[in-house]
Parts: structure tokens; C-alpha cells; sequence
């Protein structure tokens, strides 16, 4: 770790795509008045795109390098709210640098739960794209190793957005009223 007190460090937000990252960071942002990145609108704003479109002109290559740049710069920053594209933990890299430089919160939903979403998320995530619910099952589980290394894991299986979000904060606040009493 480097000389960033705890107080200061970003948090990072990583689980399977469809979990709440977007929506939950966003809430979690707000409560604790910081400054929100969404890494996927980050690589979007890069290309002037959505992020079907793409993994359709550049390739998923192109958009897995562009998210490696922007989260090694982002995670380098203080004070910020960060999510993580579910994929992006493929990366070993991305990986070391956000375990490193963050505080990492997983969210943990059950496939029973999550394949109730699949509606909302099936037009915008090109992975899900032209698979069978057995393969997005399979690739379910694959993903979970990736997501093993993390500071604190949150299950929101049956929780309303809000009540993840207050876990989080309320979490990271016991945490610096320990380890730091004095705020800093
Ligand atoms: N706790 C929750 N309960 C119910 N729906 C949720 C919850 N969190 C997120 N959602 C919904 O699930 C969908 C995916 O959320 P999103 O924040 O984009 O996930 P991610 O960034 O992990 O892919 C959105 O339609 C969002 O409103
Ligand atoms: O898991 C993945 O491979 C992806 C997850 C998406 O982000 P969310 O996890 O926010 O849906 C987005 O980065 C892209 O569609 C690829
Ligand atoms: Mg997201």
C-alpha cells in the first residue's frame, strides 16, 4: 500500500455484470459525497459509443485494453467511488492494481437471483449475447474465482439498493472510526 491514509482510499465495487456495481457505487457516492466513476461509461465516452457497439466495430480485445488504462489511472486516485465492469477482474493486472491501491467491496447475488434480471441487462451486455441461460449459467460460476479477492464481501440477495448502499457506508465508517479515530 502507499502512503494514502484509509479515509482517502477509493473504493472499488466488483461482481458478476448485473449485480447493482453501477447503481449501488452511484448510491454510495452520494452518501458519502464523493465523486462517482462508472468505468463503462468512462470506455463509452472514450469511443463516443455504447459498449455493444463497441465489442461490434473494435472487438472485445480493444475494449479490455481501454478498461485496463482507465482503471489503472482511476484506482491511482483518491477519494473516489468505483465500479468495475464485471469483466474486468479477467485481468490480473487490474486485478493486483485495485487490491493494492483500494478498498474492495463484492457483491455477491445468487444465480437464483440474478437470472430473475436477465431481462433488464440482455440488450447492453454483448457477453450475454447469443447464449443459452445454461451457458450464462456456466459462465456465472467461472466468474466467481475471479471476484475471490476483495476486502469485504457483500451479500444482497432480497435487499433494495439502498440497504446495500448503507451497508457499504456504514461499514467503511466503522472501519475508519478504528483504524483512524483521529481522521486521518
Ligand atoms: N439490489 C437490487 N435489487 C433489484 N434490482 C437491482 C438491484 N441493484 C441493481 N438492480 C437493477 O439491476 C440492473 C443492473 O444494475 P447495474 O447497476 O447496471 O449492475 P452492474 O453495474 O453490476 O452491471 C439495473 O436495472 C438495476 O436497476
Ligand atoms: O462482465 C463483462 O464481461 C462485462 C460487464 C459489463 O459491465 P457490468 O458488470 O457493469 O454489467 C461491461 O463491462 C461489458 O458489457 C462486459
Ligand atoms: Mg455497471
Amino acid at each position: 500500500m502507499n502512503d494514502v491514509s484509509l479515509r482517502e482510499q477509493s473504493i472499488v465495487l466488483i461482481g458478476f455484470m448485473g449485480v447493482g456495481k453501477t447503481t449501488i457505487g452511484r448510491s454510495v457516492a452520494k452518501k458519502l459525497y464523493r465523486d462517482f466513476i462508472d468505468i463503462d461509461e468512462e470506455i463509452e465516452k472514450k469511443f463516443n459509443l455504447p459498449t455493444p457497439e463497441i465489442f461490434k466495430k473494435y472487438g472485445e480485445k480493444k475494449f479490455r485494453e481501454t478498461e485496463k488504462e482507465i482503471i489503472i489511472h482511476s484506482c491511482k486516485q483518491k477519494l473516489k467511488i468505483i465500479s468495475v465492469g464485471g469483466g474486468a477482474f479477467l485481468q490480473e493486472e487490474i486485478r493486483k492494481a485495485c487490491l493494492s491501491e483500494c478498498i474492495i467491496f463484492f457483491l455477491d447475488l445468487s444465480w437464483d437471483s440474478w437470472k430473475e434480471r436477465i431481462s433488464l441487462l440482455i440488450d447492453s451486455r454483448p457477453v450475454l449475447q447469443g447464449k443459452t441461460i445454461e451457458q450464462i449459467e456456466k459462465l456465472f460460476y467461472e466468474r466467481q474465482p475471479i471476484y475471490e479477492g476483495h476486502h469485504s464481501r457483500v451479500i444482497t440477495d432480497n435487499l433494495v439498493v439502498d440497504e446495500i448502499a448503507d451497508y457499504i457506508t456504514d461499514s467503511l465508517k466503522t472501519a475508519w472510526d478504528i483504524y483512524e479515530p483521529n481522521g486521518n
